[in-house]
């Protein structure tokens, strides 16, 4: 098995090591006004999307965080201030800036108090959150807590039983240790498909299933151009979806303090693609619970449901695709690379 490249050297299927990759997205910020903290931080997460497979957040997202930073909507030089509200309770303001450093910033003070009162809640409010929601509450399953979080984003998708759009594609993310093998990790979109992935569909001529959204007539559509030009997305699971999605609302913009999804409006900031939002993570540490140990509980119910046929857990896929991409290094189609490699001024 070959080792990752460093460099591409070949115009066909470059592999990238996860430093190499990191090292050339932080080139990419820092060319474009963020701060060299917010550049390493937003850095590693696209590249750790990319190494997971999760493509609709990993390097796609690239000229979208660019033209962010170019139009003057986010401050890519943000300093987070962090609050020590209670015993249980972490406020940060992310100050127009990105909900990642905002967490990085607060994370130690989360962790001490999760320990210490069994949970701790960490409120973001004057953030963008741009990514994949997974690799915020993964780490701390690694670390032998459960960690849930929402964001929201922007208006694109129809409550059930409206008639036009309101509330974001709101994603929620859980993340649980279990004694033997990865963390538990599910990290999903409350529509029924992630914005993401349907502009990729219409990047690549592709239809979609039916029931994933409407034109701008509010006529079901299969065609993503149709959703993206002027349709909308609807919940997945209607009024179940549509619930969950509302409670993203309350919990990530009314309880931080951030806007709600149809609060922010940056037509003045033509290229602007980060939702200007808010972040809530709740960290809870089970060995406060009692009983057996919260590892070994998780364990027994993998086992489970393996026994009864299940074959592919939440976040299976992405962490066979993370041991590929250790093994081979992540793979890149030259044109990315190529463009990558362009906006770093390589
Ligand atoms: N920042 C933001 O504002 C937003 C970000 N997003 C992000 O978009 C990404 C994609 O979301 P979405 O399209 O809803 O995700 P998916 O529907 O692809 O996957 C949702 C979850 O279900 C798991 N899963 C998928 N298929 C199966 C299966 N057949 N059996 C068992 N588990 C399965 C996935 O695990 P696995 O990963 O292993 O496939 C994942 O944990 C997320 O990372 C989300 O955070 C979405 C909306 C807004
Ligand atoms: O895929 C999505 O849906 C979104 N991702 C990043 C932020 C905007 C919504």
């Amino acid at each position: 098995m070959s080792a990752p490249h460093e460099h591409a050297s070949t115009a066909v299927s470059p592999h990238l090591s996860f430093e190499a990759l990191s090292a050339l997205l932080e080139k990419i910020f820092l060319r474009h006004g963020t701060s060299a903290d917010v550049a390493r931080v937003l850095a590693q997460n696209c590249a750790g999307a990319e190494r997971d497979g999760a493509h609709s957040h990993g390097v796609f997202r690239i000229p979208g965080y660019v033209s962010t930073l170019q139009s003057g909507w986010v401050n890519g030089q943000a300093v987070p201030v962090v609050e020590d509200v209670a015993s249980g309770f972490v406020r940060v303001d992310a100050g127009n800036g990105f909900a990642q450093p905002a967490l990085a910033a607060a994370r130690e003070l989360l962790v001490q108090k999760a320990r210490s009162a069994g949970i701790a809640v960490l409120a973001i409010r004057n953030s963008h959150h741009f990514a994949a929601l997974w690799p915020d509450v993964e780490p701390f399953a690694y670390e032998g807590l459960v960690a849930l979080s929402v964001v929201n984003s922007m208006t694109c998708v129809v409550p059930h039983g409206a008639d036009r759009p309101l509330f974001g594609t709101n994603p929620i993310a859980f993340a649980a240790p279990r004694a033997d093998g990865e963390p538990i990790v599910f990290d999903l979109a409350t529509s029924a498909i992630a914005h993401g992935d349907v502009q990729i569909a219409a990047r690549q001529g592709e239809r979609l299933p039916a029931g994933m959204g409407v034109d701008s007539l509010g006529q079901p559509t299969t065609d993503p151009k149709a959703i993206l030009e002027g349709g909308a997305l609807l919940p997945f699971g209607g009024h179940k979806g549509s619930a969950l999605s509302m409670m993203v609302e309350l919990l990530a913009a009314a309880l931080t303090g951030g806007n709600f999804s149809f609060e922010f409006d940056w037509k003045n900031h033509p290229g602007a693609k980060t939702p200007w939002t808010g972040q809530l993570l709740i960290v809870i540490d089970p060995g406060k619970a009692a009983g057996q140990s919260f590892a070994e509980r998780s364990q027994e119910l993998v086992r489970q449901m393996h026994g009864v046929g299940l074959k592919r857990l939440p976040g299976d896929r992405r962490h066979h695709q993370r041991a590929r991409s250790q093994a081979n290094g992540i793979e890149l189609d030259a044109q990315t690379l190529a463009n990558l490699q362009e906006l770093a001024g390589l």
